[in-house]
C-alpha cells in the first residue's frame, strides 16, 4: 500500500483528468498550446511504459466558443447541444496533438449507466482495457449529449474516479487551475495553505473544499476530494495539481513534491469491481462446478472456465450476477457471467477453444473472469 510519494515511481496505470478551467483560454474555446503540452507529457509517460486514460472535460466550453455563445446557457438542451458541438472539436484537437507523437487516440463517451449497469460495465471495461493493450489513449468524457439530469454523473472528477475503479488503475491525477488542495478555497482566502499529503478519507479535508467551480467547471474542490475517496476505496492514490506547472505529469508520477497527494489509507484494498459485485444483491442464476474448479476458485483465485461447469440453473444474461455452487450445493463464489444462460448450457464441460465453434462467435475464454469473481466465505 502506498504511504508516501517515494512509492509512486513505477506505478503503471494512471487516469489523468483535465478540467474545463484549465483547457480553455479565458473561455475562448480550447487552448491548443496547453493541449499540445499535455499530449507531449502523456507521450513521455507512454514511452516509459505507463498506460494512461485521459478523462477530459472541455466539450461544453469548446461548444460555446464554436457556437459564439458568451456563457453557459441555462437550458439543458442548449448545454447538450453545445457539448455535442464541442466534443467533436475536443477529440479532434487531442488526436492532432497525439499524432505528432505517433500515438492514436479513441473517444469513449460514458454515461452513468455504462458504469452502473452490469452488462455495460463489463463492456466499458473490456473496451478500455483493449485500447490500452493497443497502446491507444482513450479520451473519456461523459456523454453530455444524452445524459439527462437523472442519470448523469455530473462532473468529470467523479467520472475519472469511476474510471479508476473500472480499470483498477494505480492512480488518479486531477489537473486543475490550483496548485492542489488548500485548507480553504484559495480564491477566497489568500492565507489558504496547500496540503502536501493526507488521507483521502480525512474528514478535515472536506471542510475547506468549496463546492463551486469556476465559470465553466462543475464541481469545485469538493467533487475532487470525493473522487479521491472513491479512488481510495479501490486502493488508488490521487494527486491533485496545477496542470500548468511545467512537466507536472512526469514530476507527479516520479514522486516529486508537487500538488497534493491523497492516500488510500488503511482501507483494505479490495478491487472496486469486487466491492461492486459484492454489493449486487440479485443473483440471477447459478452454475454447478466440479471439484477441480471449486478448488482453484477457492484457493488459487482463478477464473471459472466453461470446462469446470457441470450444470446451469436459471435464466441470466451476460453481465448478470451468477452463483457458483459445488456438487453438494454449497456456494463457492459469485461473479459476473460472460455468457447468458442459453450460451452457458451449450458450453457445459467444454474447453475454451471450442467456444467459437459451439456458439458461432468468439468471446471471452472464461465463463467468469477472476477479476469479476468474489469467493464466498468458507462454511
Ligand atoms: N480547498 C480548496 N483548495 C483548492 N481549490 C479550491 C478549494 N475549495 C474550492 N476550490 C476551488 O475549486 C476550483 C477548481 O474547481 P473547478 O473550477 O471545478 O476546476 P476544474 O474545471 O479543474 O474541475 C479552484 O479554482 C478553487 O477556486
Ligand atoms: N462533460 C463536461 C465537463 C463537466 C465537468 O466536470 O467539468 P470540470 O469540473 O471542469 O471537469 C464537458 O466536457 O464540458
Amino acid at each position: 500500500m502506498i504511504t508516501n510519494r517515494d512509492q509512486l515511481a513505477g506505478r503503471r496505470r494512471w487516469v489523468v483528468k483535465i478540467g474545463s478551467a484549465l483547457l480553455t483560454a479565458d473561455g475562448r474555446g480550447l487552448d491548443p498550446e496547453r493541449l499540445q503540452n499535455w499530449a507531449a507529457q502523456i507521450a513521455a509517460l507512454h514511452a516509459h511504459g505507463c498506460q494512461v486514460v485521459l478523462v477530459s472535460s472541455g466539450a461544453v466550453a469548446e461548444g460555446l466558443a464554436r457556437l459564439g455563445w458568451p456563457k453557459r446557457p441555462a437550458s439543458l438542451s442548449e448545454v447538450q447541444a453545445a457539448a455535442s458541438v464541442g466534443q467533436a472539436g475536443l477529440v479532434e484537437a487531442y488526436s492532432r496533438c497525439f499524432e505528432r507523437h505517433g500515438i492514436r487516440t479513441a473517444q469513449v463517451l460514458l454515461t452513468h449507466e455504462d458504469v452502473a449497469h452490469r452488462g455495460r460495465y463489463l463492456n466499458a471495461r473490456s473496451t478500455l482495457l483493449r485500447l490500452l493493450e493497443l497502446k491507444v489513449i482513450p479520451i473519456v468524457n461523459e456523454n453530455d449529449a444524452i445524459a439527462t439530469d437523472e442519470i448523469r454523473v455530473g462532473d468529470n472528477d467523479t467520472m475519472a474516479a469511476l474510471t479508476v475503479n473500472l480499470l483498477d488503475a494505480d492512480g488518479l491525477i486531477i489537473l486543475t487551475d490550483q496548485a492542489g488542495v488548500f485548507d480553504s478555497d484559495p480564491r477566497r482566502n489568500p492565507q489558504a495553505r496547500l496540503i502536501d499529503q493526507c488521507e483521502a478519507h480525512d474528514p478535515a479535508l472536506l471542510d475547506g473544499a468549496g463546492a463551486t467551480g469556476g465559470a465553466l467547471g462543475r464541481g469545485g474542490m469538493r467533487t475532487k476530494v470525493l473522487a479521491a475517496r472513491q479512488a481510495a476505496d479501490s486502493g488508488a492514490v490521487t494527486l491533485i495539481a496545477d496542470g500548468l506547472e511545467p512537466d507536472v505529469l512526469a514530476r507527479l508520477t516520479r514522486g516529486q513534491p508537487v500538488g497534493t497527494l491523497l492516500l488510500p489509507g488503511q482501507r483494505a484494498k479490495r478491487a472496486a469491481r469486487k466491492n461492486w459485485i459484492a454489493g449486487q444483491r440479485r443473483v440471477r442464476g447459478s452454475v454447478r462446478i466440479d471439484a477441480g474448479a471449486a478448488r482453484v476458485l477457492r484457493t488459487a483465485g482463478r477464473s471459472l472456465l466453461p470446462i469446470g461447469i457441470t450444470a446451469v440453473e436459471g435464466e441470466f444474461r451476460r453481465g448478470d450476477l451468477v452463483a457458483c455452487v459445488d456438487a453438494e450445493g454449497d456456494e463457492i463464489a459469485q461473479g459476473l457471467a460472460n455468457y447468458d444462460a442459453r450460451e452457458a448450457r451449450l458450453l457445459i464441460g467444454q474447453s475454451s477453444e471450442r467456444i467459437q465453434g459451439l456458439l458461432g462467435y468468439g468471446g471471452e475464454a472464461e465463463f467468469i473472469h477472476r477479476d469479476n469473481l468474489v469467493v464466498s466465505r468458507e462454511h
